[in-house]
């Protein structure tokens, strides 16, 4: 269990969660009513290259938070700064009034802040359930004292036993438990992780590319797991590619571009922002294609072929060559096209 004292897990409701963010302005770093993580002047440099630059941050407490940002923006290098996977060059964050910085992840995670990985690191050659019990921190089996008195350690095994069935359950992977982690698909690694992530109880979560590489038939259950999440009243920071995702479970979304927080709205106005449009909206280069079970596009990839099929015929329409012609398909190119 973490650390922490603070009663951080009253659930919101979706009104009240709405209600909060009423009054908060569509300003990068800007103050929430109710802030869980607060994150100031944290940088991080890889030899001449800022991947990250956050001047101010701040997480509201019980919402969902989506990251976005363009490829090489600095969220996983942020969420590995936060979450003591890398060290800053400078900088200072805290949960709740506690600084989490100097510690490493299993510190952090005992403060009640775990995240999960892009790449998933689910150990293929170990059980499911095996997997999911390494998620525990601080058992005291660890410690030498208590290698002398088993009994307090093997009590502490049976319970470290039980809740991970009983979250292996929740994610409907009960009946793999004994089958190597090895020989899940995609999304049911991705389960796994946050199954692990669960283990110590935490208060925040956050999810690297959790729907990445899953396949489309379980992306709707992940995104019900997720916010499960945040009705159990957990605060959940998430990066995502697929906007559709941001729009549909995010109740906040902070925008990263070059290592800096460059906006920060609620997901129904980000398209009025500019900045994110001409950073992230505007670059086509690292959204998810989307096809159906015949290949055919859909959602914004449908969009996207059917501009591009478009732009192709005004450009033969017009004289042009598509052999020496770029065709723009970026949103502000469809935009002037559809006026
Ligand atoms: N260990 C490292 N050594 C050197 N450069 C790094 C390292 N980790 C990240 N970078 C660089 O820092 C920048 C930010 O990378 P980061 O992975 O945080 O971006 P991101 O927003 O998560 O991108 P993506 O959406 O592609 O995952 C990139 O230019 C990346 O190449």
């Amino acid at each position: 269990m973490p650390d922490s004292t603070v009663d951080s897990r009253k659930p919101l409701s979706e009104e009240q969660r709405s209600s909060l963010f009423e009054a908060v302005e569509n300003t990068p770093g800007v103050p929430k009513p109710d802030p869980t993580l607060v994150v100031d002047g944290v940088s991080r440099t890889f030899g001449g290259l800022k991947a990250v630059d956050v001047a101010h941050l701040e997480i509201q407490r019980g919402c969902i938070t989506g990251l976005i940002g363009p490829n090489g923006a600095g969220k996983t290098t942020l969420f590995n700064l936060l979450t003591g996977f890398d060290q800053p060059d400078t900088g200072t964050w805290s949960m709740d009034g506690k600084s989490l910085g100097k510690m490493t992840p299993h510190q952090v995670a005992r403060q009640g802040v775990v995240r999960t990985f892009q790449l998933t690191k689910a150990l293929s050659k170990l059980t499911v359930l095996d997997n999911v019990r390494l998620g525990a921190t601080g058992q005291k089996g660890e410690k030498i004292i208590n290698t002398l008195m088993p009994w307090t350690w093997k009590a502490q095994e049976r319970e470290i036993t039980e809740r991970a069935n009983e979250l292996l359950a929740r994610f409907k992977l009960d009946a793999k438990a004994t089958d190597l982690a090895g020989s899940l698909s995609g999304g049911q690694r991705k389960l796994l992780e946050m199954a692990r992530a669960l283990m110590t109880d935490p208060a925040v979560v956050m999810l690297d590319e959790p729907m990445a590489g899953v396949n489309p038939a379980l992306t709707q259950s992940l995104l019900g797991h997720i916010k499960s999440l945040r009705d159990d009243g957990m605060t959940v920071v998430f990066v995502e590619h697929d906007m559709d995702v941001i729009r549909d479970i995010s109740d906040w979304v902070v925008v990263m571009a070059q290592g800096s927080v460059i906006a920060e709205s609620a997901p129904a106005q980000l398209a009025d922002n500019e900045a994110v449009v001409d950073a992230y909206l505007g670059t086509h280069h690292d959204q998810a294609l989307e096809f159906d079970e015949n290949g055919n596009p859909v959602g914004a990839t449908a969009e996207l072929a059917e501009a591009l099929e478009q732009a192709e015929a005004e450009t033969l329409e017009s004289g042009g060559d598509l052999s020496t012609t770029d065709v723009d398909v970026t949103p502000q190119a469809l935009k002037k096209d559809k006026s």
